[in-house]
């Protein structure tokens, strides 16, 4: 009664409460800097009572917000809300590394990203509309089945040419993580941008890694006086993005026949070379286009390669679950009677339920992002009023791992279950006998379920990323026979647990696994 009396009087009065601050200003802004992980845990517990709770970063208002209105609200295109303040005050100079003078021009642009400008805006040059281009570019050369398919494709191919030269019929010793981080990446990266920067940089593959270890920390802006390694990996991994650049620029014929080709060796696919035509176009300077392009990089692999990572880790430690998703390639694919090679029909592969489920299930429990948007005019969410300027976060950890939502048949929210998005219908074969069709259907409700994020910034490589995961996880375990052979440290040292979430990128990316998994296979075809 005091509670809701007390709840009644802040929504009447106007402010959401506020999370626990010891040092106000101080503590929760530290913890929010350097222990996400524990900082997320505490928001949970204190949203567990209200569906938006407030403290500050520093001298900025934060909302985080949960429950399904709320996030539709955060998500819903409204004049109140806005990602491309975040974006020119954050992300374009930490993290992108722009120029003053650049950032300056993108800050100017507020016509949005939708087509027609926001209103008030319709005067401000049409060339100058940086935010609706790069929507645009990713609208037409990223988003859409047909370059999603592209680029699965163009992965699939190098991904297998790389596992084909494993002798067939001998057992090998691998690590899991390792391999993924290699061979994926490797592939994504071909498929996006061409070969030529693995060519110009032998040690991209190591660097790319590093960055995805520190770009945490330029997000949080720690002077480079406090901590100067992020500083130094960003512009080492910059270079690097800069030095394949001017080789692709030397080499590509702009007014040639392959300025539009689906893919070709410079810059590769479609979506790439657009987007390098574009900064030169409009006057971006080369350490910042190669900013842009790096950045782009960390999202095709930041997440998705320790997605697939703990797709297959979690079918490698349940012998039947390996068994079953075998059997779903199987009815997705063709044999070659002689050799045995398949040949993966993937759209099949990819609407497979068990598949998707496992797809589903990992993306949930390790995808740990936190959206963000800026109040740009004052509004009521949940009877409380947000202020003009305050940053809003919609955490998906909190979504992923309510207990109410995605608890079901004794299997908690917080422990992956490979089936809980699998449906039995109850259906008659060809013989007229019933049979149990498995159906992918999704356990919870879609608004606490959203790993890509949502509205205008929903992440433009989604459908890339999902055929890319079930492709991996469907290849592999067709491919090979794999047996377990131990959990170790990341450094090979033994570990006496299993991979858990490691909390260095909670709320920031996909929280990778904190331990290899060691495991021995033989390749079959
Ligand atoms: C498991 C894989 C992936 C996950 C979970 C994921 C998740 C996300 C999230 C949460 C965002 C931010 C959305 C927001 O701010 O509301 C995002 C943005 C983005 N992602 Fe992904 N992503 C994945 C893979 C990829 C891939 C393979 C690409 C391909 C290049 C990609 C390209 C992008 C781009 C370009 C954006 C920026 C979109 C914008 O601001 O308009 N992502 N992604």
């Amino acid at each position: 009664m005091v509670v809701a009396t007390f709840v009644l009087w802040h929504k009447r009065f106007g402010d959401a409460q506020c999370l626990d601050d010891t040092i106000p200003f101080v503590s929760n802004t530290y913890q929010y800097m350097t222990n996400q992980k524990r900082f997320l845990e505490r928001a949970t517990d204190a949203l567990k009572n209200n569906n938006i709770i407030k403290f500050y970063l520093g001298p900025m208002t934060v909302y985080m917000v949960a429950g399904t209105r709320n996030v539709q609200a955060m998500f819903r295109q409204s004049d109140n809300l806005s990602s491309e303040i975040m974006m020119v005050h954050l992300v374009l100079p930490r993290v992108y590394g722009l120029t003053k003078a650049e950032v300056a021009r993108w800050e100017r642009d507020k016509t949005g990203r939708l087509e027609t400008p926001a209103p008030g805006t319709e005067s401000h040059p049409k060339d100058q509309r940086y935010f609706f281009t790069l929507e645009h570019i990713y609208s037409q050369y990223l988003k859409p089945k047909r370059h999603a398919n592209l680029l699965m494709e163009t992965y699939f191919r190098s991904f297998s040419q790389k596992l084909d030269m494993l002798p067939i019929g001998t057992w090998v010793d691998v690590n899991m993580f390792d391999l993924c981080k290699r061979d994926m990446t490797q592939s994504a990266m071909t498929a996006l941008i061409g070969p030529s920067i693995f060519e110009l940089n032998p040690d991209f593959i190591d660097t790319f890694w590093e960055f995805d270890s520190i770009i945490v920390f330029l997000f949080t802006g720690l002077p480079s006086w406090l901590n100067p390694r992020p500083r130094r990996v960003q512009q080492r991994y910059f270079s690097m993005v800069r030095k394949y650049l001017d080789y692709a620029w030397a080499n590509f014929d702009r007014n040639g026949p392959t300025a539009t080709a689906d893919w070709e060796p410079y810059f590769g696919a479609r979506v790439a070379r657009e987007l390098n035509m574009w900064f030169r176009d409009t006057g971006l300077c080369e350490q910042s286009a190669a900013g842009f392009l790096g950045t782009l990089l960390f999202a095709e692999n930041g997440n998705s390669v320790p997605i697939a990572t703990w797709g297959m880790m979690e079918i490698i430690r349940d012998p039947s679950l390996f068994e079953a998703v075998r059997e779903e390639v199987i009815q997705a694919s063709t044999a070659d009677p002689v050799t045995g090679a398949r040949v993966i029909d993937a759209q099949k592969l990819i609407s497979s339920p068990l598949l998707q489920s496992v797809y589903t299930e990992i993306l949930r429990l390790h995808m740990s992002f936190n959206p963000t948007r800026q109040v740009t005019k004052p509004f009521k969410m949940d009877g409380y009023t947000l202020k003009k300027g305050a940053m809003v976060q919609a955490p998906m950890h909190v979504a992923h791992y309510d207990e109410a939502v995605w608890s079901v048949d004794g299997h908690s929210a917080s422990q992956f279950w490979a089936e809980r998005h699998v449906k039995y219908i109850e259906t008659k074969d060809q013989s007229g006998k019933s049979i149990r069709k498995p159906e992918f259907a999704m356990a919870g409700r879609p608004s606490s379920y959203f790993p890509y994020g949502g509205g205008t910034s929903l992440c433009a490589g989604r459908n890339f990323a999902k055929g890319e995961i079930i492709m991996t996880l469907g290849l592999l375990v067709s491919k090979f026979d794999i047996e377990f052979v131990a959990w170790t440290q990341l450094d090979g040292s033994p570990s006496d647990r299993a991979a858990q979430n490691d909390g260095r990128w909670a709320g920031a990316a996909a929280m990778p696994p904190d331990r290899e998994m060691k495991l021995r296979w033989k390749r079959l075809w």
